[in-house]
């Protein structure tokens, strides 16, 4: 008899990205202690626990952003801790970031963020002088429609509301054409139904596109509803790892009660 599918219903394989027994300190205070997880493509992996347990922590290790003092990430089995020079910004380029604040220029126009995002892609001086080329436009043109503002693309990114100015910091994510996106409380400034949109895109891009995403949050019905699997976080290790269907309130219990 063939194994059952995982969650998303897809062939997991090799994983594309796994942590492996990650350790970080800040002054002799433990903030990860051996966290290990994988990240397959084509799965929503929510990070959830409690407030200090160390999830921005993990996304800045995870996003090379951060060097674990133990452990590793790897990225298609390849040590990104480690890698230097060319080999790391190849890495590098196949991971996207999408943060709580969104990150976008504010002055700039929504298109002109989308193309941030394939900064890494062009010669730095294309980046400099804003030379994209015709297919990067309609890349970028095409991210945003994806993410329903194809009509904003000549606006300002400041004048948009807070759900617009996530879902263009994501076709920015997009127009990098990553295998991964790492996602810090995306939905945190966000009220609770633009929230949910929001996931439901990121979790509709994990299946389209075959990419793998890991977004933390703090609301346990929206990782419910929106992730693949929750890794569950308490005092830097992680305490539980499963299925989102079965992530139930006994889980729930262990996460936010773990002393
Ligand atoms: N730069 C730093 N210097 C000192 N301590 C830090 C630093 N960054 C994080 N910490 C500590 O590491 C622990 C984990 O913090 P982290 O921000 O990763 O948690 P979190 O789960 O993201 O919290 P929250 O949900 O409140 O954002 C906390 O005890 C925090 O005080």
């Amino acid at each position: 008899m063939d194994a059952p599918l995982p969650a998303n219903g897809m062939d997991q394989g090799e994983p594309l990205m796994r942590a492996e027994g990650i350790g970080m300190a800040f002054h002799g205070h433990a903030a990860l202690a051996d966290v290990r997880f994988q990240i397959h493509a084509g799965e929503l992996v929510a990070v959830l626990g409690p407030s200090g347990a160390g999830k921005t922590t993990l996304f800045r290790c995870l996003a090379g952003l951060a060097r674990p003092d133990r452990g590793c990430v790897r990225v298609d089995g390849q040590d990104m801790t480690r890698a230097t020079g060319g080999n790391r910004r190849r890495m590098a380029r196949g991971i996207a970031l999408v943060f709580q604040q969104f990150n976008l220029v504010g002055r700039l126009t929504a298109l002109d963020n989308v193309l941030a995002g394939r900064l890494g892609h062009v010669p730095a001086w294309r980046g400099w002088l804003r030379r994209f080329s015709r297919a990067d436009r309609l890349l970028a043109l095409e991210c945003l429609d994806r993410v329903g503002l194809l009509a904003k693309a000549g606006q300002r990114a400041d004048s948009l509301s807070g759900g617009q100015q996530q879902r263009v910091a994501i076709a920015r994510a997009l127009a990098q054409r990553p295998r991964l996106i790492l996602a810090d409380e995306p939905v945190a400034s966000l009220d609770p139904a633009t929230a949910a949109g929001v996931l439901d895109l990121l979790r509709g891009i994990a299946r389209t596109d075959g990419v793998g995403v890991v977004c933390s949050l703090h609301q346990v019905d929206l990782a419910r509803a929106a992730a693949d699997r929750i890794v569950g976080l308490a005092d830097g290790r992680v305490v539980v790892d499963l299925p989102a269907a079965s992530f139930d309130t006994a889980a729930a219990a262990r996460l936010y009660s773990t002393p």
